[in-house]
């Protein structure tokens, strides 16, 4: 039996998770964890990729649209190159008309103008000026004043608004930026791009950076092959002037805003710096970012690009959120339902262990209680537990009786054997039989035993339990029973029925061994006077003296039975002759006619008694009791206290 303390332990052990539940919880944990990082590493990784393959079109496409835009913005020129060339004397009338026909903000949108800058030798200068405010420009002069080696002016720009209204006159050629880009344009023949410049036309507000680019046009006819040759033949420039911020926003409009584009003039830096798509902002640096050069009509710049914050494609950031948030909930559902599943587990098993627990209380208590002796058993049948009905029953100490082989305590009948009741048992047979146990104080008890296998859960015996019930009051009630019904209750000799049945046995034998035998009838005389004289008790007083008196008149193999009233009966099993069984007879018909002293009164009777043989009288037990009964009266007939042979 488990006691209390194994079971406090077991149900304490069910209260926390078992080592099972908690690997395959922290498995899933694991897993679910590691399902999310690995999800969450090559969503990652796409949205790198994928950002990068975005920001690398982006960047593609910036270089190739500012490169495209510049060849349009020279083809432009080149056109007012042409019809200027082609004049023999310059008219800004012509070229006015033709920027104007030409409407080239609607398909160049960004360009802050086009414009002609003539060239003027210092001799040229005054007859220059008088010609252009002939020409209607009343203030017209060449700006800045001041005596030079050359002067180049702005004597056309269209569109002809405010702002490129306050460049007219101006002297190009005298500012260092702008005069490098001249010459150059000048020395190659071809379109030349200035570096940083502030424009005249810009006011005080929006100030932007700004560029120009230039046109060499050369007088009709004269040779270009040479740069002296050109230098000689300059009659000034067709130019752009640009407004960076608004060429390059108009230019940038489809990109993303979270791309910030800055365009340096050769060199990173803020001195050289046309265009910030972000000015003053400072972001984190993504990691991506481009730096290029491109050549622009003979001028570097260095374009370079950023990815800012919140240029990545939205849709892998959502979609990276929401698989996480699916497998942080499928983890929390895994978790949660190893958590409930282990809760029930733990709730079941404790309602288990209570109801055991209890169970185990009731039985320990019927066992303990049990008036029965309930003893269990190794595979030898050695005790290995008595209870103490078992202990009360053999009367015996529990130490000297474990180990002792149980059957070596009892005996029976017909018991099987040590070795039979091992067989029996190991067949999964029980069985219940009577045994006989001699007590510690030597007193004999009958036991009731039913015994049963006790197996392991894979059907092997591992020992046995058996229950004795000691049935010995019930065995004696029993025989005390059985006898009352073979015997006379008030002298205890065998009665009609029993006496008949020895009868009937003895013919059966003496027939088959050719016995012989013979049968005393007995009735004692004047007997109802007794009764009548002295009382019925002390008639039976007499009885059963006159019974102990008969008995000690015959041997111990002879019976003595009644027949009823004052009849009784001898059968001799031994006594063969006619002399033999009146010599019987004599002996009880003396034993009979001594007094008897019955509670102070002196009895006197007698006795009649008839005398049959077998086979000679009869060979059935009614013939030799009937005749034997006959001879009873003839001996009383003749005179009493006598005996009379059947014949
Ligand atoms: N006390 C006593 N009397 C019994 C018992 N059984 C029978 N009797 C009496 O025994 C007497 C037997 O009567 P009988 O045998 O007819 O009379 P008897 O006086 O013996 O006469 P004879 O046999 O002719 O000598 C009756 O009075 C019965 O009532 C018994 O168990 N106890």
């Amino acid at each position: 039996m488990a006691d209390d303390k194994s079971i406090v332990a077991t149900s304490g052990a069910l209260g926390r998770w078992s080592p099972g539940v908690v690997t395959l919880t922290l498995l899933a944990l694991t897993l679910s964890i590691l399902a999310s990082a690995v999800v969450w590493k090559q969503l990652s990784e796409r949205r790198h990729r994928e950002t990068a393959v975005h920001f690398e079109t982006h960047r593609a496409e910036i270089a190739l649209r500012i490169d495209e835009r510049f060849r349009g913005y020279r083809m432009l020129l080149r056109g007012s190159q042409a019809l200027l060339s082609d004049s023999k004397d310059i008219d800004p009338r012509t070229l006015k008309n033709y920027l104007r026909w030409l409407r080239f903000e609607e398909d160049y949108a960004g360009i802050q103008g086009i414009g002609f800058t003539m060239w003027i030798e210092p001799v040229a200068l005054e007859s220059h000026v008088r010609a252009m405010r002939r020409e209607g420009y009343e203030n017209y002069q060449v700006w800045p004043t001041g005596p030079r080696d050359g002067y180049s002016s702005i004597i056309v720009l269209e569109p002809s608004d405010w702002r490129n209204q306050r460049a007219i006159g101006y002297d190009m050629y005298s500012e260092a930026v702008r005069r490098e880009a001249m010459e150059r344009a000048m020395r190659t023949g071809q379109g030349a791009l200035s570096g940083k410049i502030t424009l005249v036309q810009e006011t005080t507000d929006d100030v932007q950076a700004g560029v120009l680019l230039y046109m060499p046009v050369f007088a009709q006819g004269m040779p270009v092959a040479s740069e002296a040759e050109r230098r000689a033949a300059l009659r000034g420039w067709v130019y752009m002037p640009f407004r960076m911020s608004n060429l390059m926003r108009q230019m940038f409009v489809q990109h993303p805003d979270a791309l910030r584009i800055q365009i340096f003039d050769q060199a990173e830096g803020p001195a050289s710096m046309l265009y910030d798509s972000h000015p003053g902002r400072h972001d984190a640096a993504s990691g991506l970012v481009s730096v290029e050069h491109i050549t622009l009509a003979g001028r570097d710049w260095l374009v370079r690009i950023e990815a800012l914050p919140g240029f990545a494609p939205e849709v892998d950031a959502k979609q990276a959120e929401l698989v996480s948030i699916v497998l942080m909930g499928l983890l929390f559902v895994v978790a949660t339902w190893f958590f409930s599943l282990t809760r029930e587990r733990a709730r079941i098993l404790a309602r288990t262990t209570d109801s055991l627990r209890r169970s185990e209380a009731r039985y320990s208590a019927l066992v303990n209680l049990a008036h029965d002796g309930i003893v269990a058993t190794d595979t030898e049948l050695r005790l290995t537990f008595v209870n103490p009905g078992f202990l009360q029953m053999v009367g015996g100490e529990e130490s000297s009786l474990l180990g002792r082989p149980l059957d070596e305590m009892w005996s029976g009948d017909g018991q099987e054997s040590h070795e039979q009741i091992l067989a029996r048992l190991q067949d999964g047979q029980g069985k219940r039989y009577e045994v006989e146990f001699v007590r510690g104080d030597g007193k004999r008890l009958t036991a009731l035993v039913s015994d049963a296998p006790l197996n392991d859960g894979y059907g092997s015996m591992r020992g046995a339990i058996i229950l004795l019930s000691d049935i010995s009051e019930r065995k004696e009630a029993e025989r005390r029973i059985a006898h009352m019904a073979s015997h006379d209750a008030l002298t205890g000799v065998p009665n009609r029925l029993m006496f008949d049945r020895l009868l009937a046995h003895t013919l059966d034998q003496s027939r088959r061994y050719q016995h012989h035998f013979a049968l005393l009838f007995v009735d004692l005389d004047h007997f109802k006077q007794v009764n009548d004289q002295l009382g019925h008790h002390v008639g039976d007083m007499l009885l059963i003296e006159a019974v102990k008196r008969m008995q000690g008149s015959i041997r111990s193999s002879d019976t003595l039975g009644r027949r009823g009233g004052d009849e009784f009966v001898v059968l001799l099993p031994e006594t063969a002759l006619r002399h033999d069984a009146e010599i019987v007879a004599e002996k009880i018909r003396t034993a009979l006619e001594q007094e008897f002293i019955l509670e102070g009164h002196q009895v006197q009777i007698s006795s009649s008694i008839g005398i049959v043989l077998y086979p000679e009288h009869g060979t059935d037990g009614d013939t030799l009791l009937r005749r034997a009964d006959e001879a009873m009266y003839r001996a009383k007939g003749g005179g009493r206290n006598r005996s009379h042979y059947c014949g």
